[in-house]
């Protein structure tokens, strides 16, 4: 099917390239991005290389500081410093070119939803410059490879929240880019639609495609990615293939001992007391 079909590319060696300049094989490279809200240090100084045709999970606590660099690596947020290249094209000087390779699903995307699916990915298509009869074909396969037949006609605002994503998640896949990047793609989706979206994932990591998606499911994003890094409080704490990052443990372990967060709850006794 068309809209799986990257440009193939070779599947890069399961190691970091060494940071510094960015070597070429790699889907994305970020260097010391950070990002300050007020006093608040949101991002501080992350460098992390996504290499071509890997599944990347992206994974840290509440407030970590997950969304804020997704956003800015697909241009939607401008970082206070540091450097984002797609493909080995600048988000923020060269954002045609980067912009051309990216799939984005953003955090709390607000979709047209006075269209149905079908026109939905329509205008998506059109937006990214495809004729009419390339963007009906690529339709017509995603809303088979995401099970939406039966809601393609219907208006996106009548759409459940699962169903919202997966449509936006194919909408984001509608140009055939290189990069895919997913921010809580599974957040509201069915365990049953969540193998659908990750069955299209991976057929679309297979043929040379990357995909680089935040979760809160530990056990999704072990099962499923290739590579993890781990973020908390702006700073990432471990990145690279998964097995090295586990170290033979859990991603739950690994990331309760580098993020914490397993404290036990003390002080709440009044919480036994009940009100009767
Ligand atoms: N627009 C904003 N204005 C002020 N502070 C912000 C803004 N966006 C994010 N922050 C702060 O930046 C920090 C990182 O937030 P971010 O949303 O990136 O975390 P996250 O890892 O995506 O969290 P979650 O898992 O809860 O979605 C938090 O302290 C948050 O309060």
């Amino acid at each position: 099917m068309p809209v799986f079909e990257p440009e193939p590319a070779p599947r890069a060696a399961p190691t970091l390239a060494p940071l510094g300049e960015p070597a070429g094989d790699l889907a994305l490279a970020i260097r010391g991005l950070t990002k300050h809200f007020g006093s608040v240090t949101a991002v501080d100084g992350v460098d992390l290389d996504v290499p071509r045709g890997c599944f990347y999970g992206f994974v840290g606590p509440n407030g970590a500081g997950k969304t804020t660099t997704l956003a800015m690596v697909t241009g939607l947020l401008r970082p206070d410093s540091g450097t984002v290249l797609i493909d080995g094209a600048d988000v923020w000087t060269d954002p045609a070119t980067a912009k051309s390779s990216l799939g984005v699903l953003p955090d709390r995307l607000r979709l047209f939803d006075r269209l149905t699916g079908t026109e939905f990915l329509h205008h998506a298509g059109a937006l990214h410059g495809l004729d009419r009869a390339t963007v009906a074909r690529r339709a017509a396969d995603l809303v088979q490879a995401f099970g939406l037949e039966s809601a393609s006609r219907r208006f996106v605002s009548d759409f459940s929240a699962g169903m919202v994503k997966k449509i936006a998640i194919a909408a984001a896949m509608i140009h055939s880019p290189r990069l895919l990047v997913l921010d809580e793609p599974f957040e509201s989706v069915d365990p049953v639609s969540a193998q659908l979206v990750i069955d299209v994932l991976k057929k679309f990591a297979q043929v040379g495609g990357t995909v680089l998606l935040s979760s809160h499911s530990m056990d999704l994003i072990e099962r499923v990615c290739d590579n993890v890094a781990i973020i908390a409080e702006g700073r990432l704490l471990a990145a690279g293939p998964m097995s090295e990052v586990l170290d033979g443990t859990t991603l739950e372990d690994r990331f309760v001992e580098l993020a914490g967060g397993a404290t036990a709850v003390e002080g709440m006794e009044w919480l036994q007391s009940f009100s009767d």
